[in-house]
């Protein structure tokens, strides 16, 4: 029990304790933990200039014995009714504080660990072929992102401007995407890195990765479609990628851990191993405030413990802020899926939303919100917050005009 007045059943209580970056009108950006509906300021609580910094790198790189000792510190201090007086003066309102990505980007990999999902676009993408290319039940498959455009929370996302051709166009036209689509997805955060040629196992996983936070892979997947052959995603991903602004330590995931489901073929022995990492979360998709999606994590074939192992099996290193993603959460029903594409099954099939209007992709002005929840103990749920974000409209293009004769739309 705290000390602390929280909501009664927040899914923010002792048993979560998130951490994320903040500032006040009059502070600069900082670590926090958040506990109900409150910031505790880390930087004035603790004694460790590394919380004074305006990103959680210098903590995530200190490792997995530091972050199981500050957990426990942190806890101590909103359990113990004598630190009360200490406490209270670093504690602030949420709705005072803005928060920023929680922490600097360093190498972003997005998976394509959901077999569902996978085989729903192979279905889309590459009609003539088998819906799972040969390699997807061997190896977690992924691509490098572009770290650099990852933002948090609440950040517009301006609809991209791209080439894009449709299979019945005989030229690429020029313009703003017209497929503009999400994918629900969960992410990985490095703490502790390797040095090069220093493959982790499956059984590492706790030691290097820190905690989870909830993403958007924004997708245009007309530009998407024209320009992935044959080296995979590019232009169509490297728009902006938003991740929630809490990071949910691995300690607070202990009630959420499961085992994935059934791997056939066995996997090779690198990627097999250690305690099960398939994770319990339920995912939630809310387009206009309406839910068109409820994506269950469990379902994930590869779990992030294998997708870390095949990531640094070749003496790849990872360093403390490496993000690397699920890629989409998409269940086995049609109400599970965590694209829009999925959904509307690349527009043939729109959705229809309460207000009676109807979606295949995202129209501008159109607001995201992907959350979760996850066991806690005793019954209990913990948040990993939330990601949002809202489409502005296409900027016009410096060097091209929309109306420049050579856009064939
Ligand atoms: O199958 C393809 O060609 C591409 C699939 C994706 O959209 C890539 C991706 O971001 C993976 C994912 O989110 O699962
Ligand atoms: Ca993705
Ligand atoms: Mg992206």
């Amino acid at each position: 029990m705290t000390w602390l007045a929280v909501p009664e059943g927040t899914p923010f209580g002792l048993t979560n304790l998130p951490y994320g970056v903040f500032s006040t009108a009059d502070a600069a950006p900082r670590v926090g933990v958040r506990i109900g509906d409150q910031v505790l300021d880390l930087a004035a609580a603790l004694d460790d200039p590394v919380f004074a910094e305006p990103a959680l790198n210098g903590f995530l790189a200190q490792g997995r014995s530091r972050w199981d000792e500050v957990r426990a510190r942190v806890t101590e201090l909103l359990t113990d009714e004598r630190w009360r007086g200490t406490v209270e003066p670093a504690l602030l309102p949420l709705d005072r504080v803005r928060l920023h990505l929680p922490f600097a980007v360093g190498d972003y990999v997005d998976f394509y660990a959901s077999e569902h999902h996978a085989s729903n676009i192979g279905r889309m993408f590459r009609s003539d072929s088998e819906p799972l290319t040969p390699n997807w039940k061997h190896l977690p498959i992924g691509y490098h992102g572009r770290s650099g455009t990852v933002v948090v929370s609440g950040t517009p996302v301006v609809r991209p401007n791209g080439q894009r051709k449709a299979p019945t166009d005989a030229a690429p036209g020029f313009g703003p995407c017209r497929r503009l689509d999400i994918e629900a997805e969960v992410g990985f955060v490095v703490g502790a890195g390797t040095e090069p040629g220093q493959p982790l196992a499956p059984a590492d996983f706790a030691d290097h990765v820190f905690g989870v936070c909830l993403v958007n892979d924004w997708s245009a997947r007309d530009i998407q479609a024209w320009e992935y052959v044959p080296l995979g995603p590019f232009l169509g991903k490297s728009f902006a990628t938003s991740v929630s602004p809490w990071v949910v330590p691995l300690a607070a995931l202990e009630h959420a851990r499961v085992a994935p489901p059934v791997q056939a073929p066995q996997p090779l022995p690198y990627l097999t191993g250690g305690r099960p990492w398939g994770l319990d979360l339920d995912l939630e998709v809310r387009l206009n405030g309406h839910v068109v999606s409820r994506p269950p994590y469990a379902s994930m074939y590869w779990t992030p413990a294998q997708m870390l192992a095949h990531m640094t099996v070749n003496g790849a290193t990872v360093r403390p802020g490496d993000l690397f993603a699920s890629g989409t959460v998409s269940g086995p029903e049609k109400d599970q899926r965590g694209s829009l594409m999925e959904l509307s099954w690349g527009g043939q099939d729109p959705i229809t939303l309460p207000d009676g209007t109807t979606r295949s992709f995202l129209e501008d002005g159109d607001e995201v919100v992907i959350s979760a929840t996850a066991p806690g103990p005793d019954g209990t749920r913990i948040g990993l917050g939330e990601v949002a974000g809202r489409i502005l409209p296409a900027a016009d293009h410096p060097h091209f005009s929309q109306q420049d004769p050579k856009e064939q739309s």
